[in-house]
């Protein structure tokens, strides 16, 4: 149910008249409004929070006023803030399609120059935000919309919006902050660099992965990790042995063209970036001029470009099964190279692919397909980890000095290994020379080996126990007496959760965070448990027990025993006091 109707106002003296819905997130929602303040007929977006116990939208303004400070050109500006109802809104500039609608309305493919565009504009965003001391964590071509709002896609100025994940990388005086070792899962499953499936600290590098599949997807029209019709595109375990397969060999991020190999034109660029993007350390600053370049050699046009894979042979449907035949074999104590072996079917696959190319009223279906499987990824949104956002409070309490955004390569980037990556400073004589040997293990410098993504707690689904953590904070503002402390306390930390979920690292999430902050998690675990007794005596079964679930949904940022012991622990009071709420 939308919070407004059209002609609906808000702000002071009724200044943001809505015009329309534009969309909506996690969150938050967006609508199109006009200032009734100027004479003119002023449109801007407004985005408001959905719930008014959960401060995203005013994390969010904060982020993006401290990244205006440096005059961005590529950072969708916020002009205004208020609340309504308690809930609190800024006021965007009105933008179009984002990318990811864009392609959509493009048939799913752009032509050459206009994904050059796009991947350029995109980058040239990021530059903008690093440079501001950010980074966004949700790089996605959802999060990036073009202006003016009808603008075309070529010439149209495309912007980064939604830091609700955004965090701080650097402190006060310019330096990086140091990797942080206990964090968990963040951004889309489809974007998420390696490093964010082996839940390790996100830094500018990883928004540059997320960035480089997003350009790979707007070259191909797909994502070699992307499922089939039927199939669950979300098996995170999969994709990560993908995406690990491609960055050992790029040629496997993009079609073979009708001699069998991918296009040179295609692969020069992609295999450059991302060899060079292997090759950045967490702290390194990136060389965003040489991959600005590197793009900049991507051709106009290409006999063989091809159109959209067909139905049934999507991509995903052999990689994903070479992938799962590569977990298996590296489950019995196979290596590396058992997912490439395991992945020579693709080659095979688009053989097949290319002697089918004709059956285009499939194609139809295939993109319905990947349309709603890009939606699902885009209305999931991803997870916090609670123990960096305690570091950061303890570290800083306010924003850093801008860095000198330095566009040479960083001065601790790790010398180059010949026999393993090519060199930082990339080769720009375009994209007729043969692909790169292929690299061995993915592990970028100063990275721990990827681990595979940590297995999905058994007993409550993160899905699951995020939606019923969604309803636990709506039932707290409905449901629970202010009189019941106990009860704020949960609610306490059940807010605290979700805020340090989407990234903040705000004074209010400090303060929710409070009493968790000297607490062990074994301690952490008693103040829980005695929450929820006193729940028990106090509420309704069913306050009780969705503050239990919203609880279980706090013990998938906390450390393994703890959240183990949580899960069990929630589960069980949960069916004690409401055996008809299924966890
Ligand atoms: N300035 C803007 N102009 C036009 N549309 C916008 C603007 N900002 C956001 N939108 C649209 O509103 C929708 C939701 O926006 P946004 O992604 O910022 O919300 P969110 O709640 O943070 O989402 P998520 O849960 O994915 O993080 C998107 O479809 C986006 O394209």
């Amino acid at each position: 149910m939308p919070l407004f109707g059209r002609g609906s106002k808000l702000g002071e003296q009724d200044r943001w008249l809505v015009i329309k819905k534009l969309g909506e997130g996690q969150f938050a929602e967006v609508y199109e409004v006009r200032d009734n303040n100027s004479v003119e007929d002023k449109r801007y977006a407004l985005k408001i929070e959905r719930r008014r116990d959960v401060r995203s939208v005013k994390q969010e303004f904060k982020v993006v006023k401290k990244i205006q400070e440096r005059n961005p050109t590529l950072v969708c500006p916020v002009h205004a803030c208020g609340t309504f109802e308690d809930r609190f809104f800024m006021i965007m500039e009105l933008l179009g399609n984002n990318v990811a609608e864009a392609r959509k309305a493009a048939g799913g493919r752009f032509d050459l120059p206009t994904c050059r565009r796009i991947a350029t504009s995109m980058l040239q965003g990021l530059e903008e935000v690093h440079a501001a001391g950010f980074v966004h964590r949700d790089v996605k071509p959802a999060n990036f919309a073009v202006g003016p709002p009808f603008a075309d896609p070529l010439t149209g100025t495309w912007k980064v919006i939604d830091f609700g994940l955004a965090r701080r990388y650097l402190d006060d005086v310019g330096e990086v902050l140091p990797e942080r070792t206990d964090t968990s899962f963040k951004g889309s499953t489809t974007y998420a660099s390696v490093n964010a499936h082996a839940e390790a600290d996100l830094g500018r590098r990883d928004d540059l992965w997320s960035w480089l599949y997003c350009t790979i997807e707007l070259l191909e029209g797909t994502l070699p990790w992307r499922a089939d019709p039927g199939k669950d595109a979300d098996s995170r375990e999969g994709v990560l042995r993908l995406k690990q397969a491609c960055i050992a060999d790029p040629a496997k991020y993009l079609r073979p063209g009708p001699s069998g190999a991918p296009e040179p034109a295609l692969l020069g660029p992609v295999s450059q970036l991302s060899h060079y993007i292997a090759s950045l350390g967490f702290a390194d600053t990136p060389d965003y001029p040489a991959m600005t370049a590197c793009l900049a050699a991507l051709p106009d046009h290409l006999p063989g470009y091809a159109p959209p894979p067909v139905p049934g042979l999507g991509p995903g449907s052999a990689a994903l099964a070479a992938a799962t035949a590569a977990a298996s074999a590296a489950a019995a104590g196979g290596t590396w190279g058992a997912h490439a072996q395991a992945d020579h079917g693709y080659g095979q696959y688009y053989q097949q692919y290319y002697a089918q190319q004709q059956q285009q009223q499939q194609q139809q279906g295939y993109w319905q397909h990947q349309q709603q499987q890009q939606q699902q990824q885009t209305q999931r949104g991803g997870w916090g980890d609670p123990a960096g956002g305690m570091q950061q409070h303890q570290q800083h309490h306010r924003y850093p000095q801008p860095p000198d955004p330095g566009r040479s390569p960083a001065p601790g980037a790790p010398p180059a290994d010949p026999n393993t990556t090519s060199p930082p400073d990339l080769d720009m004589s375009g994209g007729a020379q043969p692909p790169a040997p292929p690299l061995p293990p993915p592990v970028p410098h100063g990275a721990p080996p990827p681990q595979p993504a940590a297995p999905a707690l058994p007993d409550v689904a993160p899905e699951v126990a995020e939606a019923m953590l969604a309803e636990a904070l709506a039932e707290r503002s409905g449901g629970l007496s202010d009189s019941c402390r106990e009860a704020a306390q949960v609610a306490e930390v059940a807010e605290y959760v979700a805020l340090v979920k989407q990234g903040h690292v705000s004074d209010e999430a400090h303060d929710a965070a409070g009493r968790l902050l000297a607490l062990e998690p074994l301690e952490a675990l008693a103040t829980i448990s005695y929450c929820l007794d006193a729940l028990a005596q106090h509420t309704q079964p069913d306050s009780a027990a969705t503050a239990a679930v919203a609880l279980s949904a706090l013990g998938a940022y906390a450390r393994d025993s703890a959240r183990r012991a949580m899960t069990k622990y929630c589960r069980a009071v949960a069916a004690q006091h409401a055996p008809r709420k299924a966890l």
